[in-house]
């Protein structure tokens, strides 16, 4: 009778027509690979809406906090100003100014006279007269020299100056000039002046006026051409010109309108407050990563053929576009404030700036991602990161560099800490956008290492290098999946070795020896696949019925090495490392096998036994120790990235997108491969039909049931139509309907597109038994028998079950059962329960016609109310073979 029921009986006609008659080559190339995982992240990104858009309005908040800081800042911490026109006492002070200069000799009307024409030189031949050493000085001051005439005059440029935000804050006050041939010293003495007023707030406007560090680079120009003005009017062998000018340096208060000093809190915390800004997406990138490696979803695409490099370079541009989405709304929120860092500097000197560094956030996440396994831990430790690199980093910058006088090299070498040099970055941009300050021009960056050029060149050099390490890391560290690399593997010749193909070793290998031919290892997949003629093994081996199992076992060995079927084993061994001082473990243990084309081998065995490690090998989710795997002509060492195109895997635990759909999720396994269209539509609508989903399709998986979840992780192995397929208990947790439908799903799929082969773990005897057209019984990692259902039962069941319902009481009870004790001397008792007996009896004693005449004749007068005899069945052979193996885990070595 079949497994199946009534209505879900397969039919030939029932085959998905369309991938027969439409079956498309797959291919696995970037473009297509690239889409897939382009459009697969925007699905879960678009889901997560909410979450994302709180992440990027973080750039909001931290510009609306530093707004808010800057006017309390105004109200709390900043003083009035009175208005005072005239607070330069013009009978003591007569001032040179940057932009409109105010020159007077107090002590020789010559003075005026000849220094006057001098100066219009100057601003004919500057560069001749007023090179100072290396620079000519006219470039450090600018300046143009206009005398005035009165206090009146210069008290009200300097007034005007004040309200319309004219640069006139630098004066030279000249005590004593004594000119050639006129007075009796020889020298000349002045002084220069600067506003005393750190930081005046301009009635009406919200930016700060400051002096800073370009006011002492000002001044020393202008001492500079003094020095050099006087020496060359005096004449270089004049003699009075004994070459010594006495400079004194005193601040004085310019006029000013009434105001409000301000306390410049912005300049002061934007540098640290935008870096942390900068850096606030990391985390979330780590996460992603951590998360996808924790769930096993990077190991599971790259089983389904996604290529490493695609995931890298969709992960590195999503993660920048969410990077430039926060930038968005930082430029947005920043100009709408009208922030001075965004508007006095160039756009493309903060731009470039941001912009290079959005590599390095990425780049450091992509190097965390690779430490951690757990996305819990990875999201501890990010905070902390992020603790690190905002307070740590800029406050060891801000403290080293403080005095201003820190070498070049300290620079470089603090550089070295990405965060440094975009510390330094902001630094250098918000100073330049103090009032009066002209702001960076992009025209003039520079490599000087106060210049923002030569931070761009260490952000570009620094991002390149991370990647690299990232590279590096994800190599070597463990990932979930995959072969780890040496730590030296950069310095192994073989790392440049282009592998050779499996394939090719193979054919050459095979060509002279007496193999059997492909067509010849291949079931014929239109006929019961439970027949008998799938009994190869017996019949290639000369095995006969009684031939003990090691014996076959050692007959698969043999056929195996000269086969060609699409999964090989051979010689295949697994030790796991014990850690904290356990021993190792010894999960699979030189196990040979092959699997046809066409055939679904079942692989039965105890917890522990080995069956996913082996799936897991196979699947390439982690290296064997020893031996080799051959899937599809490619050897399973070295050509993953071609065996991975050929194969299907559904893994024991469900390895699924929880924000994707149940038709994205098979969509997305299919474009992997190429599919696309409408071919891609009906494979899917097919497929979630026959699966039971069709109705389910549009819910999320997290929506999903647990069996629902084991039906679309069965159905993605299955979307690209593989050759070989391997299915790790892909049933567990199904209700019974459900459980039939999908082993009908499987029994379909395993003849479709000129047969595959399938290795499917289970723990139920009954879909073994539905499914498999040959099982084996793995325990301590070996194989401990192998052949059909029937063989199985055959050869290991030496025993009938026989069993009666007795009425009469318990006198009649013993009598029956010595009647059975006196037809079948050996039999045992296993049972008796309340009139049912159950009795094992040898099968060589039992002739079945005679048992059968014996219990018609007698029934009656012994009182048997119902009797029944039966086979050994799948599961006591399990039983009985484990047990012999003296069971169970993997065996400590
Ligand atoms: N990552 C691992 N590290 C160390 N030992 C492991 C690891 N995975 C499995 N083992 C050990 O290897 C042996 C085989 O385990 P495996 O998971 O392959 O068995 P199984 O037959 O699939 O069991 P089950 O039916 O319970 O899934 C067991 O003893 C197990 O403890």
């Amino acid at each position: 009778m079949s497994i199946f029921p009534e209505n879900t009986q397969i039919e030939e006609g029932e085959i998905r027509a369309s991938l027969l008659k439409k079956r498309r080559k797959k291919q696995y190339n970037f473009k297509n690979q690239f889409k897939a995982l382009f459009q697969k992240n925007f699905r879960i990104e678009r889901k997560q809406k909410k979450s994302n858009i709180c992440q990027i309005m973080i750039a909001f908040y931290f510009i609306g906090l530093v707004y808010m800081l800057q006017v309390i800042g105004n109200k709390y911490a900043s003083v009035k100003v009175p208005e005072d026109k005239n607070p330069i006492k013009y009978s003591q002070d007569f001032l040179v100014n940057k932009a409109v200069p105010y020159l007077v000799n107090s002590e020789s009307e010559a003075f005026e006279e000849e220094l006057a024409p001098l100066i219009k030189d100057y601003e004919y031949e500057s560069g001749k007269l007023l090179t100072d050493g290396k620079k000519p000085v006219e470039k450090m001051i600018g300046m143009t020299l206009e005398a005035k005439e009165s206090k009146d005059q210069m008290d009200s440029y300097f007034y005007r100056s004040y309200s319309s935000n004219e640069n006139a804050n630098y004066g030279y006050l000249f005590k004593k000039v004594n000119l050639p041939g006129g007075a009796s010293q020889n020298n000349a003495e002045f002084s220069i002046y600067y506003n005393s007023t750190d930081a005046n707030y301009i009635e009406g406007e919200t930016t700060p006026y400051s002096v800073n560090g370009a006011t002492m680079f000002l001044r020393n120009g202008v001492n500079t051409f003094f020095r050099s003005a006087f020496a060359t009017l005096m004449g270089k062998d004049h003699p009075n010109n004994n070459g010594t000018h006495n400079l004194q340096i005193g601040r004085k208060n310019f006029p000013q309108k009434a105001g409000t000093t301000f306390f410049d809190l912005v300049r002061l915390l934007q540098p640290i407050y935008f870096c942390c800004l900068l850096h606030i997406m990391i985390p979330n990138f780590i996460r992603q990563i951590v998360r996808e490696k924790e769930h096993k979803l990077i190991a599971i695409m790259s089983m389904m053929g996604l290529k490493l490099k695609v995931y890298w370079v969709v992960n590195y541009l999503f993660n920048y576009i969410m990077f430039a989405l926060l930038l968005l709304v930082f430029y947005l929120s920043g100009y709408g404030l009208k922030f001075r860092i965004f508007i006095q500097n160039d756009f493309l000197s903060h731009f470039l700036l941001f912009f290079l560094y959005g590599n390095v956030t990425i780049a450091i996440a992509f190097i965390c991602a690779a430490f951690f396994a757990k996305e819990k831990t990875a999201r501890i430790f990010s905070f902390f990161l992020l603790l690190i690199i905002m307070v740590g980093a800029t406050t060891l910058f801000q403290q080293i560099t403080k005095n201003g006088d820190a070498s070049p090299i300290t620079y470089y070498l603090l550089e070295l800490i990405p965060s440094c040099a975009l510390f330094h970055g902001l630094q250098i941009l918000s100073d330049a956008s103090g009032i009066g300050q002209a702001g960076v021009r992009i025209a003039d960056l520079s490599l000087n290492y106060k210049n923002l050029g030569s931070i761009y060149l260490f952000i570009i050099v620094e991002s390149i290098a991370l990647f690299m390490v990232a590279y590096y890391c994800w190599q070597v560290l463990p990932k979930g999946f995959g072969n780890r690399k040496n730590p030296f593997f950069l310095f192994m010749p073989s790392t440049y070795k282009k592998a050779k193909k499996a394939k090719d070793i193979e054919l050459n290998e095979i060509e002279n020896d007496n193999y059997l031919n492909f067509e010849e290892n291949k079931i014929d997949i239109n006929e019961d696949s439970r027949s008998d003629n799938i009994d190869y093994l017996y019949t290639n081996s000369n095995a006969d019925e009684g031939d003990d199992e090691k014996f076959l076992i050692n007959s698969e060995k043999n056929r195996v090495m000269s086969s060609k079927d699409p999964i090989k084993i051979m010689d295949l061994s697994k030790i796991y490392k014990g850690k904290d001082n356990q021993p190792d473990v010894l999960a699979v243990n030189d196990l040979y096998l092959g699997i046809k084309n066409g055939e679904c081998f079942g692989l039965l065995g105890p917890n522990g036994a080995g069956k996913t490690t082996l799936i897991s090998i196979l699947s390439g989710l982690f290296p064997q120790t020893s031996g080799e795997a051959i899937i599809c002509g490619y050897n399973i060492k070295d050509s993953f990235s071609e065996i991975q195109k050929h194969v299907g895997v559904c893994c024991q635990d469900d390895r699924l997108w929880d924000d994707l759909t149940g038709e994205e999720t098979l969509e997305f396994y299919g474009k992997l491969c190429g599919f696309k269209g409408m071919f891609l539509k009906e494979q899917v609508h097919d497929l979630l039909e026959e699966i039971g989903l069709l109705d389910a399709k549009n819910k999320k998986i997290k929506e999903y049931s647990g069996g629902m979840k084991r039906r679309i992780s069965v159905a993605c192995a299955l979307i690209v139509d593989p050759e070989v397929i391997f299915l790790d208990e892909p049933t567990t947790g199904l209700d019974p309907s459900s459980k039939r439908n999908l082993w009908n799903v499987l029994t379909k799929a395993k003849k479709l597109s000129g047969g595959k082969s399938i290795i499917l773990t289970t723990h139920s005897m009954e879909e073994a038994e539905a499914l498999s057209d040959r099982i084996g019984i793995m325990a301590k990692g070996e194989l401990q028998a192998l052949g059909t259902s029937a063989k199985l039962k055959s050869n290991f069941g030496k025993f009938f079950k026989f069993s009666y319902s007795v009425s009469g009481g318990e006198q009649n009870e013993k009598i029956t059962s010595e009647h059975i004790k006196e037809m079948f001397p050996r039999c045992v008792l296993l049972n008796s329960i309340a009139g049912y007996y159950q009795f094992q009896i040898p099968k060589k004693d039992v002739v079945l016609s005679e048992l059968f005449d014996n219990m018609i004749k007698n029934s009656k007068k012994y009182n048997i109310t119902d009797w029944g005899i039966s086979q050994t069945t799948l599961e006591e052979v399990f039983l009985h073979i484990t047990n012999q193996a003296g069971l169970n885990d993997g065996v400590n070595i």
